[in-house]
């Protein structure tokens, strides 16, 4: 794994200035990879830790470069040697720098590019530094050059290491090994050290030491740690379940067939053990977590890192989203020494199996022929109390106008429009509502109407919980410019003009306007064509259209060109037209879902007559084409019995024509007569024309348009405008009554209620009278009373909520108390 680069590790101290004279010199430095170590009470770091250094790179200083420092300076070669054998027991490596210098600079830095992977805080130190035609100079101990690079190190990035605490392999032991009999290891005292406020984790042979007082880390610095712990930790809580998954498993396989479990080598001891070693490596890991992160909140909730953390986090979803990559980070992970080990037996599991989402078809290639939205018809406007107030005219009497009705919700066919591409983007549809009533017993302007532009050919239905297409049909739309209306609009309210009787000479009384009805629809598209051309994709359906109609479908020499079904007229003789569909191309196992599925075949359900275009490049044409019919059969078996003439393409390729022999003779076998055509030429393809626009004719008139015997469109014909109308005549003594035994709660059910409590305005006081002698004159008082209401129950009616008093007049007169007549007065 890349670790980044540690910075400027090595300055050459006093030493160098001695060496400035020299004019031409190879030098050879000598390195100390080492990790540091704080002796207790001591304010100087200790050099712990030796690691077998692993690739470094050297690089001198600015200051060495040619014409800095004085004077013109040569760097003729600087090459790092990294000795090779390995060594352990050496722990010094040596790099042979060449350099042509002249002039006075006085500095030379080496840095490493990889900073060992074992130990994050490692770093390296300059033993020696020698010139290589003359004696070692010594640059003094390597303590006083830590004490110099000590905030170098420190500027180096701090990052967490997958293998910071993995088991290393044998020669590292050694070396640390060794390492103890030279070093004494010192316990910190976090308590007794106030400077202390850093942790010390010791594994098996590995040593950490975190340095108090570390440099705030930046943003970027965090996130990158916060990163890599999330993944990490994704990585064991992976392992873990998959191992748990995996042990469910061979228990299954062990109940059903006993020993088999042991013969795959997963025995109950070492399932624990693997339990054991996978919360150690998940302790371990929190540990070393806790550590980088300091004080901080492992995961830290509305900061700004902790969103850059879930980006960070939805990434990592996205990265491992794929099996293959899943597996091959469980093998680093594994490689890592930090899981549990695999089980043996490598077998599938069903469950992984099942848990795989199955691809749909990609967004590109969806087809627009169905399409769900919203639609709601408006509201009706709001009645008013006015009385009027003339001057000469005393006793105007009421004069509150209704309110205008909700707009209705058309759909309308339109024949511009061949796909449902258009829903894509607009899916709410509301009519206007109405306005409300005015005074001067003027009545409110009706909502503005909302329509719906479809294709010919659309189906809706009503959108619910059941399997898709299954839905009641609610409209079709078969003609062009047809017209349908879909919900009905909200009535408006009546004024008070409207409760005007000779008993009740001013009533101040108004009604809410009824609310428009909503629901959501699907929409599906099937096109209506006479022609409908169908075969696997490639085969020259859409150049067969381009050249029998003035239509310009995309052709290319590639499968799945046609992703939308495309129409053209095809003129027939100088009265006669005749609509050819070219359909997207079919492939065996469409069923399955291969290719793009059975998605298209709705449209051939609505052509009288297919064309089987078969492609002659193919080498088994005769069973592409055995293949195309049984998809037809499998997705409708009317489809399969539909007329059908079939037409055998690129006939100006000579293999095609090889070919066609034998075709011929197969489908004649069949009782069906093929034709032979180039599509690209032109040659063969009247006669296509000819034979389809024959079998047209000698089909019945409108035998693709809507089947009438169907328990659906016997449905759809009441429509849903009319059903709204049905509805809303409902009586209001048509109800039911439910009760809560717990919570005393009754509930009455009936649409009349419910409307009428919908359209009750509650701020006037005559409305709640009004209500109280709805309820008696519907009987729903009665039969409260028959079922036993008590005095303080709960009575829900629609949407409202009542306590129910024995007393016939109780509500009112508490309502009269408080408001005096109606709410607001003068109206
Ligand atoms: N030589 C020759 N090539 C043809 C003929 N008809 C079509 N092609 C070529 O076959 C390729 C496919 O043609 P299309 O018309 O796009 O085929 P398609 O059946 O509509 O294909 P999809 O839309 O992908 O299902 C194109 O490169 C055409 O040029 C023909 O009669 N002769
Ligand atoms: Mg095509």
């Amino acid at each position: 794994m890349a670790v980044a680069p540690s910075h400027s590790l090595i300055s050459l101290p006093a030493a160098a200035p001695r060496l400035a004279a020299t004019s031409a010199h190879r030098f050879l430095l000598s390195v100390t990879c080492s990790s540091k170590r704080k002796k207790k009470g001591s304010k100087k770091p200790k050099v712990l830790s030796p690691v077998k250094p692993t690739k470094l790179d050297v690089s001198v200083d600015d200051d060495f470069l040619p014409g800095r420092g004085g004077g013109p300076s040569t760097l003729t070669a600087l090459q790092p040697l990294v000795d090779e054998e390995d060594d352990t027991s050496n722990l010094e490596k040596r790099f042979t720098v060449h350099f042509v210098r002249q002039g006075s600079s006085s500095k030379l830095s080496l840095a490493s590019t990889e900073q060992p992977k074992k130990d994050p805080l490692s770093y390296f130190t300059l033993a020696s530094f020698e010139p290589s035609d003359s004696e070692i100079v010594p640059l003094g101990r390597p303590e006083d050059i830590l004490d110099a690079d000590i905030d170098s190190i420190y500027d180096a990035p701090l990052l967490l290491d997958d293998t910071a605490y993995e088991s290393s392999n044998g020669d590292e032991q050694e070396s640390c090994e060794s390492l103890d009999e030279e070093y004494e290891w010192v316990e910190v005292d976090a308590e007794a050290d106030d400077n202390y406020n850093g942790d010390e984790v010791r594994g098996d042979e590995h040593v950490l030491y975190w340095e108090g007082d570390l440099p705030p880390m930046t943003k970027e610095e965090e996130s990158q740690i916060l990163f890599r712990i999330r993944k990490d930790l994704e990585r064991i809580n992976h392992k873990k379940r998959n191992l748990v998954k995996k042990t469910d498993c061979l228990n299954d396989t062990d109940s059903e067939e006993n020993g088999e479990g042991e013969e795959k080598g997963f025995d109950a001891d070492e399932e624990d053990a693997a339990f054991q070693e996978a919360d150690m490596a998940l302790s371990q890991f929190e540990a070393n977590a806790k550590k980088v992160l300091g004080t901080k909140k492992f995961v830290p909730s509305d900061s700004e890192s902790s969103r850059q953390e879930r980006a960070h986090d939805r990434l990592i979803g996205e990265e491992f989203e794929s099996e293959e990559d899943e597996s091959m980070f469980l093998k680093d992970y594994s490689e890592a020494g930090q899981g549990v080990q695999k089980p043996t037996g490598g077998e599938e599991f069903e469950d992984e199996e099942k848990q795989q989402p199955k691809r749909g078809i990609p967004a590109v290639m969806r087809s627009f022929d169905k399409a769900k939205i919203y639609v709601k018809a408006g509201n009706g406007g709001n009645g008013v109390v006015a009385f009027r107030r003339e001057k000469y005219v005393p006793f105007g009497g009421p004069s509150g106008g209704s309110g205008g009705r909700g707009g209705h919700v058309y759909v309308r066919a339109n024949s511009s429009l061949n796909s449902l591409l258009c829903f894509r983007k607009c899916v709410h549809f509301r009519a206007g509502r109405g306005s409300h009533g005015m005074g001067k017993s003027q009545d409110g302007a009706a909502g503005t109407d909302c329509y719906i532009d479809v294709p010919v050919g659309t189906i809706i239905r009503e959108a619910n919980e059941g399997t898709p297409g299954s839905q009641r049909v609610l409209l079709e739309i078969t003609k062009p410019n047809q017209c349908e209306l879909l919900i009905l609009g909200g009535r408006g309210g009546r004024g008070n003009a409207s409760f005007k009787t000779g008993r009740n000479k001013t009533p101040q009384l108004a009604e809410n306007g009824e609310e428009g009805a909503e629901m959501w629809l699907e929409l599906e598209l099937k096109l209506v064509a006479d022609v409908g051309i169908i075969g696997v994709p490639n085969a020259g359906k859409s150049t067969l259209l381009s050249v029998i109609s003035a239509a310009q479908p995309t052709i290319g020499a590639y499968p799945f060109t046609t992703l939308l079904p495309n129409l053209g007229v095809v003129p027939i003789g100088y009265e006669s037209t005749m609509v050819v569909a070219d359909l997207p191309g079919l492939l065996e196992g469409a069923h399955l879902g291969i290719g793009l599925g059975h998605e298209f075949l709705r449209h051939a359900e609505r052509c009288r007559v297919l064309v089987h275009m078969v492609d002659g490049m193919s080498q088994q044409p005769e069973q592409e084409f055995e293949a195309v019919r049984l998809e037809l059969q499998l997705f409708n078996p009317a489809l399969s019995e539909k007329p059908y003439i079939v037409a055998f393409n690129k006939m100006d390729i000579p293999e095609v024509a090889e070919r066609w022999p034998n075709f011929q003779e197969f489908l004649r076998q069949k009782g069906v007569e093929p034709i032979c055509i180039s599509a690209a030429t032109k040659s063969g393809v009247n006669d296509v024309v000819t034979k389809a626009y024959s079998l047209l004719q000698s089909l019945p008139l409108k035998s693709y348009e809507v089947d009438e015997d169907s328990d659906s469109w016997s449905n759809s014909k009441l429509g849903v405008a009319e059903m709204i109308r049905q509805q809303r005549s409902a009586p209001i003594s048509e109800f039911e009554i439910s009760r809560d035994r717990d919570s005393k709660i009754w509930e009455v059910r009936g649409s009349g209620l419910e409307r009428f409590i919908q359209m009750t305005n509650w701020e006037y006081f005559e409305a709640l009278t009004r209500f109280q002698h709805v309820l008696a004159a519907s009987g729903v008082n009665k039969a409260l009373k028959e079922q036993g209401v008590a005095e303080g129950d709960t009575v829900v009616v629609g949407q409202m909520e009542f306590i129910w008093h024995d007393s016939d007049d109780i509500m009112a007169t508490d309502w009269k108390r408080g408001f005096r007549g109606s709410r607001i007065w003068p109206h």
